[in-house]
């Protein structure tokens, strides 16, 4: 169910306003966190509290739930539209191609590629709350692309422990997505020698992605303050590490390390066969100010990983 805000106003001067106490808001779908704002204060059963808000911070939440509201509309208004479409298709014997319902099961039923992607969530005690759900928003972002491309990654989350499930089960159905969760670490589920852990750090410069080998993308999001983790747990653990060939295909401005999402997209671009500059050109954001280095031609080397 979704809130009326016809009863908050810019008129409205204090948060303590009848009127503005008329809005219920719904705690628990509509995290502070989620607006930026961190409620400090929680109830016994941990729920944030909803004052104090100020004037400012009202009208950014209403502004979301305005939002929310908008989108729940669009969508049942498309939904709506699309059956009846449907129905008309049918009435005149016209052919609308495969139903939602048919797409689907050939989705299902799309091959695999032989390359793994397993992102390794053994980094929760490294992250506050608000990092922990970007983590869990770039996973979706992954399990999307994933879901949509004609040849997916076999998608594994290792290390899925209770505090993930938490912050993974605001999405629904979860569960049901193409994707194997594992609350066991990687180490213990698959042979050190398909395991390559992907790291910024590494000095292996990764050319393509090999068949029957699992490629390792960390879970955190800790703004540089962890800076070669990665690279030091997979020396620590014996495991082939390798970083992404950023310096050979573009020039960038800024840091070379990148977000879980983007990661993930490359080696599945890569692997259905796109090339590396394309690759990096379609999937870098532009505030990473990529530029195609001109002096490369897009050909791939062999490279050979040591585990130190
Ligand atoms: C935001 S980064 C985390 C950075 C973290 N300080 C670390 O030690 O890796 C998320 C993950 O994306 C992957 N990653 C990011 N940039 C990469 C690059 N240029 N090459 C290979 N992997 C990369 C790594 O697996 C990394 O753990």
């Amino acid at each position: 169910m979704f809130l009326s805000d016809t009863n908050m106003t810019d008129n409205n001067d204090t948060p303590g306003d009848n009127s503005i106490q008329k809005v219920e808001p719904n705690y628990h779908q509509y995290s502070l966190f989620d607006i930026g704002i961190d409620p400090g204060l929680k109830d016994e059963e941990g729920n944030e509290l909803p004052r104090p808000f100020t004037k400012n911070q009202m009208r950014k939440w209403l502004k979301k739930v305005r939002w929310e509201n908008h989108k729940a509309d669009k969508r049942a208004k498309e939904k709506a539209r699309a059956k009846e479409r449907r129905r008309e298709a049918r009435e005149a014997n016209l052919d609308l191609g495969p139903s939602r319902k048919a797409l689907k099961k050939m989705k299902v039923e799309k091959d695999k590629k032989n390359v793994g992607v397993i992102i390794d969530l053994s980094f929760d005690h490294l992250m506050i709350e608000k990092d922990r759900y970007k983590v869990i928003k770039q996973i979706l972002r992954c399990y999307s692309v994933n879901r949509r491309s004609e040849s997916p990654l076999q998608f594994h989350i290792t290390s899925f422990g209770e505090k993930s499930r938490n912050d993974i089960s605001r999405h629904n159905g979860y569960e049901n997505w193409d994707v194997e969760f594992h609350e066991e670490p990687y180490l213990d589920l698959f042979p050190k020698e398909k395991l390559v852990y992907l790291t910024s750090e590494s000095e292996n410069i990764i050319e393509n992605f090999e068949e029957n080998t699992f490629y390792v993308i960390g879970g955190l999001v800790d703004h540089n303050k962890h800076k070669g983790l990665c690279h030091t747990i997979a020396k620590d653990q014996g495991i082939r590490h390798g970083q992404l060939p950023l310096d050979k295909y573009v020039n960038m401005k800024t840091r070379k390390v990148l977000t879980i999402d983007h990661v993930f997209e490359i080696v599945l671009r890569v692997s259905e066969g796109l090339a590396w500059q394309e690759t990096l050109m379609k999937v870098l954001p532009v505030r990473k100010g990529a530029h195609i280095c001109s002096s490369v031609s897009d050909s791939s080397i062999d490279i050979s990983y040591h585990s130190d």
